[in-house]
């Protein structure tokens, strides 16, 4: 299982494990582990430490002290900017301050000229940053990004909330990495909003700490071993009505595309019927998809089937009598887009939704999250794991907050993080498709919170193939991704 630690998790498993070992034991496996990924990832002789003044900075010490000690077989040639505070380092800080001083490193208290960096370590900040970065510091950081050299990340991108994903701002500034080591566990923010971006590659290192003994955490990686029991070979005897209806709802006058890009989400990921009931209908057959059947919202009755409910829906009257009924019935519901913003203008309505006995899943973006929360987009950015499970715990569903690092919630408070997909996702249409590929599993007799974990993970897995194929990430459409959900899907299933 993939955890992922908050700071207060991580401080309190650190806490216990360091009363139970010798003093320093931990930071000392930290320096060792971190060393075995600089060796990897060095680019030339010269070695730029940066030692901040908490424990992060005894991180890189440790380090120098490695990498610039008696017994190495490298010929490295490292440097050390220390930056000690105000305030005496800890014991196992100054431990290591020691060991670096013995070793070959040379010390400087401000940045050298040059940019030819083999690599550049950041130990500046871990789980300690309290702050933004302001005055030398910040201008430091913006030195060493816009160097473009390697940079080796401890613990946490310095700059970074490692629980929130979120540069410590307002306008704040952090460290670009290229690789992130982080400690005892991984840590939610480098998986989401800006995290992805800053941590790079992230590579976990538990410094002997048994995953087993630790508590369980409050927050995860997706990974299909959680949706994993749903994924089974066809059965032979099986026919069409064996895999359930889909019914999108949507498609007002100019946005009839979104609905088709939602009915073939659905399809190709093995509904075995699939309807678009459009708002304001435009044609009888999709003919680029001809078995997807084309009716008029404001007929249609899509009895059990599953409901995906927003695509391009629009505000009209129409719109919202539509919702109105949907949330009476008792059919298994996706809510997307317009649906949303109507939910998030009638508390009447999401009083309705919080007390269907029915699933739901939500499959908001960022601002239709802020909308239904009554907040601005940069809070709910803010701490996206946050307002996911506050939004699924008001309103009684399983909430998807997408964009970089989905993040997947339900009313009890789990949390998860997906980490599939990339940039190319960032097209128009590309969340119809996910709302069909929610609906598809629905139907298809899953669990809304499995059926919401599975499909995130194969929509951005789908994205994923289509860049290792060179089809993105710039210039991915949103058309391609149901061909290559199925794909990811059978792949999964077999
Ligand atoms: N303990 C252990 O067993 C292990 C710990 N480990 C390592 O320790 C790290 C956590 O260490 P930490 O708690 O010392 O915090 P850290 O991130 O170094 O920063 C705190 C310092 O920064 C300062 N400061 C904060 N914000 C600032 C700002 N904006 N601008 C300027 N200064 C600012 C703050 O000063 P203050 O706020 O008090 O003024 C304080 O001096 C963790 O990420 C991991 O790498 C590993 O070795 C595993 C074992
Ligand atoms: N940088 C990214 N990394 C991963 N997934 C992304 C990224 N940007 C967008 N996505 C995904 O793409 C989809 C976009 O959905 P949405 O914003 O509703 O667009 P639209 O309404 O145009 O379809 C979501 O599933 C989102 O998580
Ligand atoms: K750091």
């Amino acid at each position: 299982m993939k955890s992922l630690y908050n700071v207060a998790e991580i401080r309190s498993i650190e806490h216990t494990m360091a009363a139970a070992l010798p003093a320093g034991t931990l930071m000392q496996r930290a320096g060792e582990a971190a060393t075995s990924a600089a060796r990897e990832m060095l680019a030339g002789r010269k070695v730029l430490v940066l030692a901040g003044p908490g424990n992060n900075g005894g991180d890189a010490l440790e380090v120098a002290a490695t990498l610039a000690g008696a017994n190495t077989d490298l010929d490295a040639d490292v440097t050390v900017l220390h930056l000690p505070g105000a305030v005496a380092p800890s014991p196992e800080t100054a431990q290591a301050l020691a060991r670096a001083r013995a070793s070959k490193a040379h010390f400087v208290d401000t940045l050298p000229l040059g940019r030819d960096w083999g690599l550049i370590v950041d130990g500046l900040f871990g789980i300690g940053l309290a702050r933004p970065l302001a005055g030398d510091m910040r201008a430091l950081v913006e030195t060493i990004n816009a160097l473009g050299r390697p940079v080796l990340a401890l613990d946490v991108p310095s700059g970074l909330d490692a629980d929130t994903g979120a540069v410590i701002g307002p306008d704040g500034v952090a460290i670009h990495a290229t690789r992130t080591i982080t400690f005892i566990a991984d840590k939610p923010g480098l998986h989401t909003y800006e995290g992805r971006d800053y941590a790079g590659q992230v590579q976990v290192a538990p410094l002997g700490i048994d995953p087993g003994q630790r508590p369980p955490a409050g927050a995860r990686l997706n990974e299909p071993a959680l949706f994993a029991r749903h994924l089974a070979p066809r059965r032979h005897n099986s026919h069409k009505g064996s895999f359930g209806d889909v019914a999108v709802v949507g498609g007002a006058k100019g946005m009839a595309g979104a609905p088709l890009l939602a009915a073939r989400g659905a399809l190709f990921c093995g509904a075995g019927r699939v309807f678009v009931a459009a708002i304001d209908p435009v044609a009888a057959v999709d003919f680029a998809q001809p078995e997807i059947m084309m009716r008029d919202a404001q007929e249609f009755d899509s009895g059990d089937g599953t409901l995906v409910i927003g695509p391009g829906m629009g505000d009209s009257v129409t719109a919202m009598r539509v919702l109105f009924k949907a949330l009476e019935g008792t059919a298994p519901l996706v809510l997307d887009a317009d649906a949303l913003n109507l939910l998030a203008a009638s508390p009447d309505l999401q009083g309705r939704l919080a007390q269907r006995a029915a699933p739901a899943i939500l499959t908001p973006h960022p601002l239709e999250a802020a909308r239904l929360l009554g907040v601005t987009s940069g809070v709910v950015q803010g701490d996206r794991l946050a307002a996911a499970r506050e939004l699924a715990s008001r309103l009684n569903a399983v909430v998807v907050l997408k964009g970089s690092g989905s993040v997947i919630a339900n009313a009890t408070g789990a949390a998860v993080i997906n980490p599939t997909g990339n940039a190319g996702l960032a097209t128009a249409g590309s969340g119809d498709v996910l709302a069909g590929i929610c609906g598809s599993l629905l139907a298809q007799g899953w669990q809304a919170w499995e059926a919401a974990l599975g499909a995130v993970w194969v929509h951005g897995a789908a994205a994923d193939r289509l860049v290792a194929q060179g089809s993105g990430p710039i210039g991915l459409t949103a058309g391609e991704l149901p061909v290559a959900a199925r794909a990811v899907f059978n792949a999964l299933a077999r």
